[in-house]
């Protein structure tokens, strides 16, 4: 390995057919998290945008039943990781409570 080789993450496997499908696998696990960051970081940016457009025109920060229905949605799809997933998505966009 020369010195300006980038150390690759172990497939953690012996077999090269299994390593070669794992580094497939891993290509599209890579993709999947960049989007959900970017997914992320978008969603959390409209979420403060509605806050500061609603304080401005005199309304509240916070409607605690739009965040109920959020976490329904999410709960009911994933279940009780489902809720804590949204709790921190909610968290990314409005602050902590
Ligand atoms: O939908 C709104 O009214 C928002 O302000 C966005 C959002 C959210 O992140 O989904 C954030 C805070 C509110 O309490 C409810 C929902």
């Amino acid at each position: 390995m020369s010195t300006n080789a980038v150390a690759q993450p172990t497939t953690g496997t012996e077999d090269e057919a299994a390593a070669a499908r794992i580094r497939a696998m891993r290509e599209r696990i890579d993709a999947i998290d960049t989007a959900l960051i970017e997914l992320w970081q978008e969603r959390a940016n409209l979420s403060q945008q509605v806050g500061a457009t609603r304080v401005a025109s005199g309304g509240t920060r916070l409607v605690l039943s739009r965040e109920r229905e959020i976490l329904e949605k999410f709960r009911s799809e994933l279940g009780a990781d489902g809720t804590q997933l949204a709790l921190l998505i909610l968290r990314a966009g409005r602050g902590a409570l």
